[in-house]
């Protein structure tokens, strides 16, 4: 049987436009739009009617750097992919795409089925999936073919943490050949991983064991250098690069210098380098593990750079790197050696609040927001028009926004499995009120009415955002 839903009265802000305009949505999908209080609006028929009157009515967010359940040092990710999910909802993101592993001597296939079954059947929200790849090989290059086929069309590969998920340069110029051939597009942590771990190994022996010290050793030089050098080495492949969580501004330099020249080269930075810093990090008592991640949070003054990126589109997404882990038991790792510390940040809840908060501080416009947070994150990773805009044909993952309500954030009250916020205390002004995901309420006048097993696992189709 159809189901129709009509939201009235908001204002709709997409990435190109803001309108006050009447929603129509018709079995899952967006029907059709028309100017509010006109007849053609007036003419919309529903069985559901939302109010949106004195709201924004804008996409759902697109969060494409997610890790739930994600093994790392020795532990896992505190979300499993039904709690984080139901907290992205909360926060107003209604897709993430999230890294499936491949462990060093196993094949992506076997990676990418193990992440499968952990989320399907578990999420609130609809996902899909990049591939970390561990272990460049024959075999495993003749693998992103089949994964590009199958709608698994990014691949991220580290220049950090040797002997876990580290590509030495050959390695990475092969994956990149091969994604130059089939489309796919290579994700790069971009940070000089065997200078930093003897710059580790260094701190360690002069007795530096403090979470700020992992802010230290891992520096702006060897993120800008390695930055660089994927930038180079894609350039050679005459492949695309999505160079992910950007924090230092001699990173962005980097990307702005390739991006003038004309390569499709493409940053990605997140919500901590933007509202954190070194002095979080440099917390006592062990506070500071809370911060800890790689890149890692920088000196305050880089945010500028960002911003700046963000707005001059050197930095086209932002996305969370959401990766929790619990201060208790978890972080505690780490005390008396920070590089112990489990690396990651919460933050998949906090990140459409916190760009409109920007917005309201003025780094960004409103349609900006919405492009960095929902429309380019969709296209760069193939799913447009379907996830990213209010459109005829998009799905209906649609948020009714307040853009007057106050609210403090606090582990107290996120939905995040995680003892901690990043930003506990923090005062911003908006919140989600009202989140469907393909027609369907998860989130209703702020109360949780969605369920594990709602989201669907989405395909995606190659970048498109290629110049
Ligand atoms: N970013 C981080 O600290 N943890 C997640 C893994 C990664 O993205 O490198
Ligand atoms: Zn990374
Ligand atoms: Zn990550």
């Amino acid at each position: 049987m159809s189901s129709r839903t009509v939201i009235r009265g908001g204002l709709v802000v997409t990435a190109s436009d803001e309108t006050h305009a009447d929603v129509l949505i018709e079995d899952g999908r967006i029907a059709a739009l028309a100017a509010s209080a006109t007849p053609a609006a007036d003419a919309f028929t529903a069985d559901r009617t939302i109010d949106a009157t004195g709201k924004y009515v804008i996409p759902g967010g697109v969060d494409v750097h997610t890790h739930m359940e994600l093994p790392f040092g020795g532990t896992f990710a505190s979300d499993t992919f039904e709690t984080g999910t139901r907290a992205a909802a909360w926060g107003g993101t209604t897709t993430i795409v999230d890294f499936a592993v491949q462990s060093v001597g196993h094949s992506l296939r076997e990676g990418l089925d193990a992440w499968h079954a952990k989320a399907e059947g578990n999420c609130a929200i609809d996902y899909g999936f990049h591939m970390i790849v561990s272990d460049v090989n024959q075999e495993t290059l003749k693998e992103m073919d089949l994964l590009v086929e199958e709608g698994v069309t990014s691949f991220k590969q580290f220049m950090a943490y040797p002997g876990v998920f580290y590509s030495d340069d050959g390695q990475i110029l092969r994956a990149m050949q091969r994604s130059a051939e089939n489309g796919g597009l290579i994700m790069m942590h971009a940070e000089n991983g065997i200078a930093i771990d003897v710059l580790v190994e260094q701190a360690l022996a002069r007795g530096e064991t403090d979470p700020r010290y992992h802010g230290e050793v891992r520096k702006a030089l060897l993120e800008a250098e390695a930055t660089h050098r994927a930038i180079r080495l894609a350039q050679v492949a005459g492949a695309p690069l999505y160079v992910v969580h950007v924090s230092a501004a001699e990173a962005v330099a980097e990307l702005a210098r390739a991006r003038d020249e004309g390569l499709n080269v493409f940053g990605e930075t997140c919500p901590q380098y933007l509202f954190l810093s070194t002095d979080n990090l440099a917390e006592p008592d062990f506070e500071g593990a809370k911060y800890v991640c790689s890149t890692p949070l920088r000196p305050r003054e880089h945010q500028a750079r960002l911003w700046r990126g963000l707005r001059t589109n050197d930095l086209q997404v932002v996305s969370t790197d959401h990766c929790p882990f619990c201060f208790t038991g978890q972080k505690e790792l780490g005390r008396g050696d920070f590089s112990k510390i489990p690396n990651g940040l919460p933050g998949v809840e906090n990140r459409m609040d916190l760009l409109h908060q920007a917005v309201l501080d003025g780094h960004i416009s409103r349609r900006r927001w919405i492009e960095i947070a929902c429309a380019t994150p969709a296209r760069m990773f193939g799913l447009y028009p379907k996830k990213g805009t209010i459109a005829p044909g998009a799905d209906a993952d649609v948020v009714i926004y307040d853009p007057h309500a106050e609210q403090v954030m606090s582990a107290e009250t996120h939905h995040m499995n995680v003892d901690y916020s990043a930003y506990e205390g923090r005062r911003v002004t908006g919140r989600v009120e009202t989140v469907l995901s393909r027609g369907e309420p998860v989130i209703t006048e702020r109360e949780y009415t969605g369920r594990a097993g709602h989201g669907a696992y989405t395909p995606r189709s190659t970048c498109q955002y290629l110049t």
